[in-house]
């Protein structure tokens, strides 16, 4: 299957600290890549140097085929990444519906007809679309940042841990929805919710300072006592 993103033996820096020692991982297109780790291992680096939000010393990240690194941020989400960072980026102080304007590329036909899919997904967003913000709930917010990134048409999301802060009923809600917006866009997944990863992933790596040490189908990753204990720390 074709890979619509590569890294290979990336290292990366955060300001002076020496983060990404040897990133390496395939994400090939249709399928909910994954990845796990503890906490502070180097997960969020990752997805944020992907987007150029970090300066990689060594090693290579291609998209669609081509070095994306160096570029800006601005570039490489207009080359078709849309980011879904763990603080949600939403505006506080604007709308829903004017949160979900401003993240918008393009106003044309096919954005109009992602924008009304989404919000069938999450009937909240319409039910609060004049409600700023900052005055949402967690899963609310949750909600309307995924959507912010949804509805451009995008080859590649990357959503950060989208489990963080909330009740298990919304956690199911979340599940549910990149469950269906699997069909039709290809993901990276970082999360520490296992039961969701594992629900929604086809592939894994983990990352354990700043290394990815392990990889596989997510099927077998539940099978396998010693690696979960080993570098999740689940037994
Ligand atoms: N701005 C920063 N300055 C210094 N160190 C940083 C900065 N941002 C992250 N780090 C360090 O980089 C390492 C990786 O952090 P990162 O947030 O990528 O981990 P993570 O795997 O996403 O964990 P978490 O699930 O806790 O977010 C950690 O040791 C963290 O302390």
């Amino acid at each position: 299957m074709e890979n619509l993103l590569e890294l290979k033996k990336v290292e990366a820096f955060v300001q002076h600290y020496h983060i990404l020692h040897d990133i390496s991982f395939e994400v090939p297109k249709g399928e909910v890549t994954v990845l796990l780790g503890r906490n502070g291992a180097g997960k969020t680096t990752t997805l944020r140097t992907i987007m150029g939000l970090n300066r990689v010393s060594e090693g290579s990240i291609s998209f669609k085929g081509e070095s994306i690194v160096g570029r800006t941020t601005f570039d490489i989400a207009n080359s078709g990444i849309g980011y879904v960072p763990e603080d949600q980026g939403i505006f506080g102080g604007l709308t829903v519906g004017e949160n979900l304007r401003v993240a918008m590329k393009k106003e044309d036909e096919k954005t109009t007809e992602r924008l009304e899919w989404i919000l069938e997904l999450f009937p909240d967003l319409k039910k609060f679309w004049k409600k700023e913000g900052g005055q949402l709930s967690g899963g609310q917010k949750q909600m309307l940042s995924i959507a912010r990134a949804y509805v451009n048409e995008n080859d590649l999301l990357l959503i950060d841990e989208p489990s963080k802060g909330l009740a298990p009923i919304m956690v199911d809600k979340v599940t549910e929805s990149i469950q269906q917006m699997k069909e039709q866009t290809t993901i990276v997944l970082v999360e520490q919710n296992f039961m969701m990863a594992s629900q929604i992933g086809t592939r894994f790596y983990i990352i354990d300072d700043g290394v990815t040490v392990h990889s596989g189908a997510m099927d077998e990753l539940k099978e396998d006592k010693q690696s979960m204990k080993k570098y999740l720390g689940i037994s």
